[in-house]
């Protein structure tokens, strides 16, 4: 790997320009940012380090005047920044690349970077001139740009390289990039690492979070290490290993994930045969066929947009195939989220913003929203709310989902935590005294709400409407068959089949260790598993077998062994099965 990162400037060498000192944030009794001051030069790269929930998107969001800081102060090029000022920020030369782009999907890319820059009546008379110095600001940093196309029509990383020119054509001059590379290929990636380096060179300061961190030393000249609020290690990155840098992160050596082949694979629990999907979406399945067994990790391989969110949506029954044949157990698949997840089939969405959790409610509704009417957490029209937020503690603990407890609005997590609420209530069944119906149940006027109440609160939520017939998390007749193992997994309410999409995306090393361990735990204790993922590592960490996408085609699932990182690469830009046996 080339090194990216320009000779660092030597300290002393380049002006500052920014400076926080003493930044304080509160919410509540939480401290989320406790005392940070740092400093920024000009033609540097900060990485900007620590856990989910360290306080790094609530240091940036002072920083670009969303919130505003409690204690301390910042300066932009030596002026003073007034806070919760987001215009202020903007013009005092600070942009923002989040990392949920904010773009209008139905407009071009020239009305996506003028939108907010102008009024509206002044885009007509303005266009030619602002399409010139757009290609002007593309062409500096060597990012090229189609003015006319439809955001809608771009690949992720060109929608990226259009936030970026919003910000340049702006006139940033510090630039904050949130987690860019979470949703790139390792392609786009290597052409964002281009850009930046095109960008400092150029005289652009950058903040950059990640929790890669081979490539947080790479593209970085300094890193910065936040840990519970506080900042408690900076460094040049050269130097610095990613041993290093876990260690400062968690405060303690983190071991990298090992991949753990099967030992026990079963029988086939769900089956695709010839399956596509409709034509005529952007994303879709094209004569797939794939057998995913009791006790073993199938992972799918491939640059995001290929037919991965048509294979998951399709396994959660959110979407129907057009051809082919889907079967779980002996029966085919029913397009019943609500079913589904009350009979064992448990989902990890990619998108954990749209379909994963609802911002507004507590994280007890969250936790059990997919499991809300059966025995474990209802008892006719009543929620057992004591049951429900045991549960969810439960899941709090296990999973280790930081940032206030049962009751917090769920909105209030930082990403990586709301992922890990996500999958805990995803792999984690209810206790046996949860189930117990003799446990007492909540009464109007005591300790409960209506279940239907709870229900139309949750109804924004996963596309999986939690408003299932009141499934009892047993063997039903018409739930697949397939031997025991499937069926006492359902006794207890442990999935049987799990679809795991990106489980691991925004998560720091820590946790995704454990989720990963998670998985294969439950792999282990007989549930299919399939992880849909683009981070290659993942998917040679946890595939027994392993497949690749490719404009909606899936090759073959074939042993771990028989790929290699090469192979898995030709085959995800279409070139055959790609695999080398
Ligand atoms: N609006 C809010 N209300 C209450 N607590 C909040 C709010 N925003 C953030 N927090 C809490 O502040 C802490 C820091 O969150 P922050 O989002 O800054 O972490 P982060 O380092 O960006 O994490 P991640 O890597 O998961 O994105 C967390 O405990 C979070 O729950």
């Amino acid at each position: 790997m080339a090194a990216v990162n320009p000779a660092p400037p030597a300290p002393g060498e380049r002006p500052t320009v920014l400076r926080l000192d003493g930044i304080t944030k509160r919410f509540g009794a939480l401290v989320a940012n406790d005392g940070i001051s740092l400093t920024l030069r000009e033609g540097e790269v900060l990485a900007l380090l620590g856990e989910n929930g360290a306080g790094k998107s609530t240091l940036v969001s002072i920083l670009f005047g969303h919130y505003v800081a409690d204690e301390g102060q910042i300066e932009v090029f030596g002026q003073p920044l007034p806070p919760g000022n987001p215009r202020a920020a903007l013009a005092a030369g600070i942009g923002m690349v989040h990392q949920h782009f904010t773009l209008a999907d139905n407009l071009s890319v020239l009305d996506n970077v003028l939108m907010g820059t102008e009024p509206l009546w002044r885009w007509r008379s303005r266009r030619a001139e602002a399409r010139a110095r757009l290609l002007a600001v593309a062409g500096r940093f060597g990012l090229p740009v189609v003015p006319d196309a439809l955001v809608g029509s771009l690949s992720v990383g060109e929608r990226q390289r259009v936030e970026i020119l919003k910000a340049l054509y702006r006139g940033a001059r510090i630039l904050i990039l949130d987690e860019p590379t979470a949703v790139l290929t390792p392609q786009e990636s290597e052409g964002l690492f281009d850009t930046l380096s095109q960008m400092v060179a150029q005289g652009l300061s950058i903040i950059f979070i990640s929790h890669k961190l081979a490539e947080v030393l790479r593209v970085s000249h300094r890193v910065a290490v936040l840990r519970q609020g506080r900042l408690v290690a900076e460094a040049p990155a050269a130097g610095t290993t990613p041993a290093q840098l876990a260690q400062w992160m968690v405060g303690h050596a983190v071991a990298a994930p090992e991949r753990h082949p099967s030992q026990r694979v079963g029988e086939v629990v769900c089956e695709l045969a010839g399956v596509s999907t409709p034509a005529g979406v952007r994303d879709r399945l094209d004569n797939v066929s794939l057998r995913l067994h009791a006790g073993e990790i199938v992972a799918v391989a491939g640059v995001s947009g290929n037919g991965q969110v048509a294979l998951a949506e399709l396994l959660c029954g959110v979407r129907s195939a057009s051809e082919g044949d889907v079967r779980l157990g002996d029966q085919g698949l029913p397009a019943s989220p609500a079913w589904l997840v009350a009979h064992g089939v448990a989902r990890i969405p990619e998108d954990r913003h749209a379909v994963g959790v609802v911002g507004d409610l507590p994280v007890w509704e969250n936790a059990v929203s997919e499991r809300l009417r059966t025995p474990a957490f209802s008892r006719g029209p009543w929620v057992r709310r004591d049951a429900a937020r045991r549960h969810a503690q439960r899941v709090i603990d296990a999973f280790d989902v930081r940032g206030g407890g049962p009751l917090a609005a769920a909105r209030s997590l930082s990403g990586g935590n709301m992922q890990k609420l996500i999958l805990g209530r995803a792999l984690m069944a209810p206790e046996a005294d949860e189930t117990m119906n003799e446990d007492p149940v909540a009464q109007p006027g005591s300790a409960g709400e209506p279940v239907t109440w709870v229900d139309s609160r949750l109804r924004g939520n996963v596309g999986v409407g939690v408003s299932a017939p009141n499934a009892a998390v047993a063997c039903a007749p018409s739930a697949p068959s397939g031997g025991s193992e499937p069926c006492q997994q359902r006794n207890r309410g442990a999935p049987f089949l799990i679809v795991a999409h990106q489980p691991t995306w925004g998560l720091d090393i820590g946790a995704v260790a454990y989720v990963q361990q998670q998985l294969i735990a439950a792999r282990d204790a007989g549930a299919a598993v399939l992880v849909i993922s683009d981070d290659l590592e993942e998917v040679m960490t946890l595939g027994d077998r392993i497949a690749v996408m490719h404009h909606g085609r899936l090759t073959q699932a074939l042993p771990a062994e028989v790929w290699t990182r090469e192979s898995i690469g030709l085959a995800m830009a279409g070139h055959g099965s790609g695999h080398a046996a």
